[in-house]
C-alpha cells in the first residue's frame, strides 16, 4: 500500500470534520506525506512552509495549509475535533456534453485560423459517488502514476481534490538551481516516430513563452534536448529547462502561470476563448499545488484531476487547440488523459 493506514484514516477524518489537509508524494518517491492544519490565502511572495494551492489564473494567490498536525495526532484527537462547517465548494455537476464540446472546439479553431495561436480548451466528466472511498480511489491512482506528483487536499476555499500532475511549473533548491519544463503535445505512446507538425507547433508555443517569461525576469534559461514523457498509454512532448536563480519562487511561478499548456499564446486572447466557450468553471484546475521543504520550492501544475465531495465528483482534462485541431482527435485526447482516475472512481463505486 502507497498510503498507509494511519495517512488513509487521518485523510478520511480530515474529510469528514473538514479540516484542511494535504497527502503528497513526490515524483518517483512510494513515501507519502501528511499534513494537516488552518488555512489562510496569501496574495504576496512570502514562501511559508506548507503545502499550497493557486486556482486558474488568480493572479499569484494561495490557499496555504499550515503543517500544524500530523497524522498520528489526528487519529489520537478524533474524538475531540470539531466538525468545521461553512459552506462547501460543490463540484460541478454537469459533464460537457459532446455537441458541446464540439462546437467550443470549432469556434475556437476558428478563431486560431485568423489569429493563429493555441488555446487550451478543456471539459468535465461528472457523476454520482455516495459512499465512495476516496483514499481507495487515490491509492488506485497514485499507484498507476509513480513518476508524477501525487497529491490528495481539502481545504474549504477550494473543497477535496485528487490529482497525479506530470507537469513541474517550476522547482527552485537550496543552491540556486531552477527548473521547469514545457510539456505539450500529446499522442499515444508510439516508438521513436517523428512527432507530427501540429503536436510540435503547440509544444514550442510552450518552450518559447517560457524561456521568454524567465528572460523577463532576468533569468537567462537554458532548454534541454527533446524527450518523450509517458503518462499510462499516452505520451508528451517535453523540454527541460533550467536555469541559475536564488530568488523569490512565487515571483517566477506567478510569473509563468498559467502557461500556454494550461491557457495559450496569446494569453489574453486565450482566456477570452476559454471564458467564452468553456461551461464550467475551472477553480483549481490548471492552476498549480506545491510545497516548501528542506531542499527547496516545489510546484507542479494542477491537472489530471478530480474535485469530489460526499456525493459527486467532477474530472478535468483539456488539450492545447491550434488553427491544425480537429475536433474527434481532440475529444479522443481528454478521455485518454482522464481515463485512468475515470476507471479508478469506477472501480471504487462498484
Ligand atoms: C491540459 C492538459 O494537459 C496539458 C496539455 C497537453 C497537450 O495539449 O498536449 C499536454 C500536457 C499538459 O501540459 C490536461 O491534462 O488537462
Amino acid at each position: 500500500m502507497l498510503l498507509s493506514t494511519s495517512i488513509s484514516r487521518a485523510a478520511s477524518l480530515c474529510i469528514e470534520k473538514r479540516l484542511p489537509f494535504a497527502v503528497y508524494m513526490m515524483p518517483g518517491s512510494d513515501h507519502a506525506i501528511f499534513l494537516a492544519g488552518d488555512e489562510s490565502t496569501q496574495c504576496n511572495s512570502d514562501v511559508d512552509r506548507g503545502f499550497f494551492i493557486s486556482e486558474f489564473n488568480t493572479s499569484g494567490r494561495r490557499i496555504v495549509i499550515a503543517p500544524q498536525y500530523t497524522a498520528e495526532q489526528i487519529i489520537e484527537n478524533a474524538d475531540t475535533i470539531a466538525q468545521r462547517d461553512g459552506v462547501v465548494v460543490k463540484p460541478v455537476d454537469r459533464s460537457t456534453p459532446r455537441d458541446e464540446y464540439d462546437n467550443a472546439l470549432n469556434t475556437v479553431v476558428n478563431g486560431l485560423k485568423l489569429r493563429g495561436g493555441k488555446t487550451v480548451i478543456s471539459r468535465v466528466i461528472c457523476g454520482d459517488a455516495y459512499d465512495i472511498d476516496w483514499l481507495s480511489v487515490a491509492e488506485k491512482y497514485f499507484t498507476c502514476f509513480p513518476s508524477t506528483f501525487r497529491y490528495l487536499y481539502y481545504t474549504a476555499a477550494t473543497g477535496a481534490w485528487i490529482g497525479a500532475s506530470p507537469e513541474l511549473l517550476l522547482e527552485c533548491d537550496n543552491a540556486g538551481n531552477l527548473s521547469t519544463m514545457s510539456l505539450a503535445g500529446t499522442r499515444m505512446k508510439s516508438s521513436n516516430a517523428a512527432w507530427d507538425d501540429k503536436n510540435r507547433e503547440e509544444h514550442d508555443y510552450v518552450t518559447r513563452y517560457i524561456v521568454d517569461k524567465l528572460s523577463s525576469l532576468g533569468i537567462n534559461a537554458t532548454v534541454g534536448c527533446a524527450e518523450n514523457v509517458g503518462y499510462g498509454a499516452i505520451e508528451h512532448l517535453c523540454h527541460r529547462i533550467t536555469a541559475r536563480y536564488a530568488g523569490n519562487p512565487f515571483i517566477v511561478a506567478d510569473t509563468l502561470s498559467p502557461t500556454p499548456a494550461l491557457a495559450g499564446t496569446p494569453l489574453d486572447k486565450a482566456l477570452n476563448d476559454i471564458t467564452l466557450n468553456e461551461r464550467h468553471p475551472r477553480r483549481c484546475y490548471g492552476g498549480y499545488v506545491g510545497m516548501t521543504d528542506s531542499r527547496g520550492t516545489h510546484i507542479f501544475v494542477n491537472l489530471r484531476c478530480v474535485h469530489f465531495d460526499e456525493s459527486r465528483y467532477c474530472i478535468y482534462a483539456g488539450g492545447g487547440i491550434t488553427a491544425k485541431s480537429e475536433s474527434a482527435t481532440e475529444w479522443d485526447e481528454t478521455s485518454a488523459k482522464s481515463q485512468v482516475l475515470l476507471n479508478a472512481i469506477n472501480q471504487s463505486l462498484s
